[in-house]
């Protein structure tokens, strides 16, 4: 008998022991295994050998089954997942089973699923290779001669079985197996098909910028990050394009990195017209089982190119060449719940750990990439210039204090917007509020509807004719009359995308338009087919929130509006200037981006406000500059490292006292300090009040350390198990 220790996703910081009889430890590692775990059977992973068991032996219950027969996860993946779970303070078992694809941690997968990805081939029989056309056995069936010509004429005299069924039935298959003249074989996948394949499209011959971007990726050997700083349009993808092109001919896998939203089948078919190989997508609308395929053609690298959303940092290749992040300060990056990782960061030890070099791109670089380019941990390759014919959009700022305004939009603008109308180009209206309007207001004794669960106003939603909360979801019907004072005279209060919709429709009735948010993309598919129906120039007017903001190549757009944005510049979030910062300009960016001139325009109350000035007259580069000193001057990240302690709880009191302790555990510690409890951006949700700690040095070592310290001890409390808690590593977001 032998004792294995197996990683069991669980909140419990250790790994468990199990008797194994029959197999040998040394070949089980990094397998997955079926124990029991109290009532209940769980799936593990077999991490290691123990030398005496924790639990007396005899006590130790026994894994049930051994599920796979060559191990899940490669060596440096484990060695990941236990940095990781040092690193985020999050449990082996756990980080474990975030790491892997979801198909393989249910209980039902079966033994083979993990394992070398099989193809069944069709060979011709020794037989059959010394037979001709009028072979009785062939001259009758002329389908079966085709096929038996078909496979004659493939290379090795081999076909796989997926390929002849394109054209021959199952049944002249069988016949022919049946008549010994074909033989039907497992063979493991062949690796490198896809070198044989690549043909490289036409592409444009790269700028003085670009090709130094290229050259200078290109050299580098080994682990290397680079962070190119492109204005929008400058052709990063084209840069992307053209530094993978030598790893791919050399039989090298390249993973990229794209946020949520940008990851569209457009984006997918540049790389593959390019190359004329197929590309693996990983995005959150594939079920498991597709999921699982790309992961395994990955690994057993039978895939080139891969690009998928954040969880795909977690993609083993079989012979890496490079990672890319694109869009780098994209937000969805990060994972706000459970296991809060952030991609970029994993993507940084990632490529180390494969020596590899690492790509981050973006017109806005988030300020913690910027800091570790400016002080030469990164390489910084910046492209000024938009690509080919096209030049950088005007930015403008149009004062809107006192006018009059339509639906939200000052008169000013209306006209501008007609005029490029007029003139045959599309128009871009950007409100950051899906729904048709953020409250509904009694006139007559000030009652505004809320969500008692989330304190907090209810959305108007008129094309569904409800009351819809932002926060929990929860929906109410939409009332006529005031539900306090019962008087009619109820209206809604301030502009979302559907008023906005419906207010254009109204003014430029003659021009047709399209909204993009949430609610009008949901669904598989959606989001793709509006953006063709943009780029066909079916719709002219096009309004949305954020995700009209993210990478989009729209030829024809020659304005670009923002309709109200002034709340950002009072936020009690150091973030907020830099979110508002990348978001104007990625939104500008969308403008006159093929030759056409474009302008950007933001309504606001404050016009003045520094924020704004820095940024229209001196581009995002700037800015950035200057926050990153106000950051090192306000001693804030990235100059100090934080981590937030959440905590929640339907009694106020009971998560504000554990954060309490919390902070009491944290002063003991000379080198740290402890800012709050506060309570967090959105202080009440689904009934839960919500506080948050932040703890912080200029150490990201001490910090770990002593986190790691705290952690421990705040477990064994009792308070602890009565709130719901977590710990933030590098927290980008307070809400
Ligand atoms: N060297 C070049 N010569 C001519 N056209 C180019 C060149 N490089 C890129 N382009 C074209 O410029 C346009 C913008 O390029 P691309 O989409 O690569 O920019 P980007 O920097 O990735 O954009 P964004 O970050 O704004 O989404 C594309 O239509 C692309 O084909
Ligand atoms: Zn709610």
């Amino acid at each position: 008998m032998q004792v294995v220790q197996v990683a069991i996703p669980v909140p419990m910081y250790q790994v468990f022991d199990y008797r194994i009889e029959s197999e040998d430890v040394g070949d089980i590692i990094a397998c997955r295994v079926l124990v029991p775990f109290g009532p209940r059977k769980v799936v593990g992973i077999v991490m290691g050998h123990a030398e005496h068991a924790i639990v007396e032996e005899k006590k130790l219950k026994s894994v049930i089954e051994v599920l796979d027969s060559t191990p899940v996860c490669s060596a440096s993946m484990r060695e990941l997942g236990e940095w990781m779970s040092r690193y985020y303070h999050y449990p082996i078992g756990e980080v474990l089973h975030t790491l892997l694809p979801a198909a393989l941690r249910k209980q039902a997968s079966g033994k083979t699923k993990a394992s070398v990805q099989t193809e069944t081939m069709l060979y011709l029989s020794d037989e059959a290779k010394n037979i001709d056309d009028v072979d009785p056995r062939l001259s009758r069936s002329q389908k079966q001669r085709a096929l038996f010509h078909f496979i004659l004429a493939s290379a090795e005299q081999k076909a796989p079985l997926s390929k002849v069924k394109d054209e021959f039935s199952a049944s002249v298959v069988k016949a022919m197996i049946e008549k010994d003249l074909l033989i039907k074989r497992e063979e493991e996948l062949q690796v490198g098909d896809w070198k044989q394949s690549i043909q490289i499209a036409d592409k444009p011959l790269a700028n003085v910028d670009q090709s130094i971007a290229i050259s200078s990726v290109n050299v580098s050997n080994g682990f290397d990050t680079f962070l190119i700083e492109g204005v929008t349009g400058s052709g990063k993808t084209e840069v992307y394009l053209q530094i993978i092109e030598p790893l791919l001919l050399e039989g090298k896998q390249i993973l990229i990195l794209v946020p949520e939203i940008g990851l569209t089948p457009q984006t997918v078919q540049r790389f593959e017209d390019r190359f004329g190989i197929p590309v693996g997508m990983l995005h959150s609308n594939l079920n498991d089982t597709e999921r699982l395929t790309v992961w395994q053609q990955a690994r057993d690298g039978n895939i080139g190119i891969v690009i998928g959303t954040r969880s795909s940092i977690f993609t083993e290749l079989k012979n890496p060449g490079m990672i890319i992040v694109d869009e780098e300060h994209d937000e969805s990056f990060k994972q706000q719940d459970n296991l809060k990782y952030h991609a970029r960061d994993i993507a940084v030890y990632r490529a180390k750990q494969l020596n590899i070099p690492l790509v981050l791109g973006s017109a806005t670089p988030s300020l913690e990439s910027l800091h570790n380019a400016i002080e030469k941990k990164y390489k910084h390759l910046v492209l000024p210039n938009r690509a080919g014919s096209a030049s950088m959009p005007s930015q403008r700022l149009m004062n809107i204090k006192g006018q009059q305004m339509q639906f939200g939009i000052a008169q000013g603008m209306l006209d501008k917007m007609r005029e490029q109308l007029q003139a045959g180009n599309q128009v871009m209206v950007f409100v950051n509020r899906r729904g048709y309007a953020p409250a509904l207001l009694c006139h007559q004794c000030g009652h505004v509807e809320s969500c008692q669960r989330c304190d907090n106003p209810m959305t108007v939603h008129k094309s569904v004719n409800n009351l819809q909360c932002h926060r929990c979801a929860d929906t109410r019907y939409l009332p006529k009359r005031c539900p306090e004072c019962g008087s009619d005279d109820v209206d809604t209060f301030g502009v979302g995308t559907e008023q906005m919709q419906a207010g254009l429709e109204e003014i430029f009735a003659e021009y047709d338009t399209v909204r993009i948010d949430s609610d009008t993309v949901r669904g598989k598919g959606k989001l793709n087919r509006l953006l063709q129906d943009i780029n066909q120039k079916k719709y002219q007017v096009l309004v949305g929130t954020q995700i009209l903001s993210k990478g989009h190549h729209f030829p024809d757009v020659t304005l670009v509006l923002i309709v109200d944005v002034d709340s950002a510049l009072f936020s009690a979030d150091f973030r907020a200037p830099e979110k508002l910062a990348q978001l104007i300009t990625q939104l500008s960016g969308r403008a006159g981006r093929s030759g056409k001139a474009g302008e950007m325009w933001l309504q606001t109350h404050c016009p003045e406000h520094p924020l704004l000035q820095d940024l229209i007259n001196n581009g995002y580069s700037d800015f950035a500059r200057y926050a990153l000193l106000e950051r090192k001057h306000a001693g804030l990240p990235p100059y100090e490292h934080q981590i937030c302690i959440r905590s929640e709880s339907h009694k106020k009191g009971l998560a504000m006292d554990f954060l309490k302790i919390c902070a009491d555990t944290f002063t003991q510690f000379q080198h740290a300090k402890v800012l709050g409890p506060f309570p967090a951006f959105i202080e009440k949700r689904q009934g839960r009040f919500r506080f948050v700690l932040i703890v912080q040095s200029p150490s990201r070592n001490y910090l770990q350390k002593i986190t790691e310290q705290a952690n421990f001890g705040l477990q064994t409390l009792a308070i602890s198990r009565q709130v719901r808690w977590s710990i933030d590593v590098s927290p980008i977001d307070f809400s």
